[in-house]
């Protein structure tokens, strides 16, 4: 099974340019707000028309601007499953997934997926009698029963509540690994991304700017989008120089080979220390304020009006519990911190 995607398609405040092909695999659609993902998944369900462009399902065109194809939304066998489970609210839950099937023995496999999304008993319920968490049951068990060839999720768990989510999340993946077919997972969470995934995709305002295993993507992110999406807290300014990098609001000087001419340089908040170590570079810079949560101590250095670098120490580490008191003591005072130059990267744009 394979999917191929080439399109271009006019929106609001930009044109959507989206190209990219893939086999039966799951691939993360991250994204800033508005850049285009729930249009991405619209365009390929057939739900909204691109201006330009090709979608092929299996080798099989299903939409070609040239040739003026566009099969229709419900032939395209297309899965799709939303936050908001999209239910028809008249109908019973069996109902629900039998109106979307085709072929014999429709109520023996109807019975047999909310079976095995443990909604069964629940079968002659209407969705209103529904909790949220049964209702994207039933939602997940209609889209099966479709037998999709590629499957869509628009944020699909992003509703219920923590403990119902994990629990419903793992039992849909553990389906879908099994399935075997060509998934795409909008989310605006690294994590379930990081979980669910083996491959990324980054939008940034209707260009994908980064596409590749979720490792790759994770530790080398190719763009300030693509690092801040995967959970680098501190971008800062660079300028390239022939010895290494100037960081200007640190008014410091970092030696190192470098190819290319890269603007910005990143590193994740836990890269950063408070205490001396190894291989580590040592810069003195003015606390502006610190606090915790359930895990960690975290201290916040102003260093201009666009650049904030944040430092996080876990709680559970050896030093984790003196460092609060002693950030506290440091408000408004510069105190030595210690990059770990290997985990700095170094992006162009
Ligand atoms: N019918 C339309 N015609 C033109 N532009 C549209 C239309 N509907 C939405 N847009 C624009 O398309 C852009 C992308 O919207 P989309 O819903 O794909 O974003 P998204 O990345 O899924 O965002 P979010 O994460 O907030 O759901 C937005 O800027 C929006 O204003």
């Amino acid at each position: 099974m394979s999917i191929e995607v080439s399109i271009k398609k006019k929106l609001n405040d930009y044109t959507l340019n989206v190209e990219f092909n893939m086999g039966n695999e799951k691939l993360a659609l991250l994204g800033n707000s508005g850049s285009g993902k729930s249009m991405t998944l619209k365009a390929i369900a057939g739900v909204v028309r691109p201006d330009f462009g090709l979608i092929k399902l299996n080798g099989k065109e299903i939409f070609n601007s040239k040739g003026n194809l566009n099969i229709e939304s419900r032939f395209r066998k297309v899965g799709m499953l939303f936050q908001d489970y999209a239910l028809f609210p008249n109908m019973t839950a069996i109902d629900n997934l039998k109106i979307c099937m085709a072929g014999n023995d429709k109520d023996k496999r109807a019975m047999e997926l909310l079976n095995y999304f443990k909604v069964a008993d629940q079968y002659n319920r209407f969705p209103y009698e529904l909790s949220g968490g049964q209702r994207q049951r039933v939602a997940m068990a209609r889209m099966i029963g479709i037998e999709p060839e590629v499957i869509l999720l628009d944020e699909p768990f992003s509703a219920l509540d923590s403990n119902l989510k994990w629990e419903i999340e793992n039992d849909f993946y553990e389906f879908i690994n099994e399935y075997k077919k060509p998934t795409i997972l909008v989310t605006h969470n690294k994590d379930e991304a990081y979980r669910m995934c083996d491959k990324v995709a980054v939008l940034s305002k209707g260009e994908l700017v980064d596409f590749g295993d979720k490792e790759e993507i994770f530790n080398y992110p190719g763009t300030v989008d693509s690092a801040k999406i995967v959970g680098y807290k501190n971008i800062l300014n660079v300028k390239t120089e022939s010895e290494g990098f100037y960081f200007p609001s640190m008014n410091f000087h970092l030696k190192r080979k470098s190819k290319g001419n890269f603007k910005f340089a990143a590193i994740k908040s836990e890269d950063i220390y408070l205490e001396k170590r190894d291989n580590c570079e040592e810069v003195f810079l003015k606390l502006d304020s610190c606090f915790e949560d359930t895990q960690n101590i975290i201290g916040v250095f102003k260093l201009s009006n666009s650049e904030n670098l944040t430092v996080r120490v876990k709680k559970s580490s050896s030093k984790g519990k003196d460092l609060l008191s002693y950030l506290k003591g440091n408000i408004k005072k510069e105190i030595p911190i210690y990059f770990n130059k290997g985990k700095l990267i170094f992006l162009e744009s």
